[in-house]
């Protein structure tokens, strides 16, 4: 399969008295399509979107495959090694749960970050994004100045600014109210896929993700003793 491909993968978190663990025996995103990971709140969604992203190390024993490299192992040399963060930047793409932008840069500085950092400059794709998002008015404004809408707009176009293999979008309308989160999840995804992205987004909406037509990945927790969700096909 062309696309990201995980297989036998655990997140496990020990903190004090504190203890949760994700498991998840398959889990494959194909080039070019958008998943939804759903579940509830603290179900690990959040976690999972990190493991993706290369922003948190698997258990050990975890495969995790995109175009025949192993992702995975790119956490041998430790966290801040080179060609774990170089994957990261040029594979990925986030939309954080919070935006995420830089506060002492513009609209427009912010969106040009993740072309800057890639070496992947392209002013005329950056305008575009700017257009279609609906960003000129406000493109020379700093972050502390936007509406949360434009705010998560800022961070999309930031995420698909370098025209990464993925875009990961962690609960990208959750702020938003019914009819801009539709309008700007549609977007998102026509965008992303007019580049050729995959899409790994969460959410807690089922009924919207269905009605734009996502596949779903559900999250459950284990009923029982200790803190465990699992990944589920629903
Ligand atoms: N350091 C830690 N030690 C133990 N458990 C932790 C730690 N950090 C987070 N957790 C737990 O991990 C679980 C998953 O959190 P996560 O943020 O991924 O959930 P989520 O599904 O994204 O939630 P939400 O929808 O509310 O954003 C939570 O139950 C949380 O309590």
């Amino acid at each position: 399969m062309a696309g990201l491909s995980l297989r036998n993968a655990s997140i496990s978190l020990v903190d004090g008295e504190r203890t949760f663990k994700v498991e998840i025996d398959v889990l494959d995103v194909p080039e070019g399509q958008a998943v939804a990971l759903t579940g509830v709140s603290g179900s690990g969604k959040t976690l999972v979107l990190e493991l993706l992203g290369l922003l948190r190390a698997p258990d050990a024993g975890a495969s995790y495959f995109w175009k025949g490299q192993n992702l995975a192992s790119l956490w041998s040399k430790g966290p801040r090694n080179r060609a774990l963060a170089q994957c990261r930047g040029e594979v990925f793409g986030f939309v954080p749960q919070t935006g995420g932008l830089l506060p002492f840069l513009t609209v427009s500085q912010n969106i040009g970050l993740s072309q800057s950092l890639t070496g992947r400059m392209d002013s005329d794709w950056q305008a575009a994004l700017i257009e279609r998002l609906d960003l000129g008015d406000v493109s020379g404004l700093f972050p502390a100045a936007l509406s949360i809408g434009q705010r998560q707009r800022t961070s999309i176009a930031r995420a698909l600014a370098h025209r990464p293999a993925f875009v990961i979008a962690d609960e990208p309308t959750a702020a938003l109210d019914p009819s801009s989160a539709d309008q700007v999840l549609e977007l998102f995804l026509e965008i992303a896929q007019a580049q050729g992205s995959g899409v790994i987004l969460s959410s807690h909406d089922q009924d919207r993700i269905a009605r734009h037509g996502i596949g779903q990945l559900k999250l459950a927790m284990v009923p029982g003793g200790r803190p465990l969700s699992r990944l589920v096909v629903v």
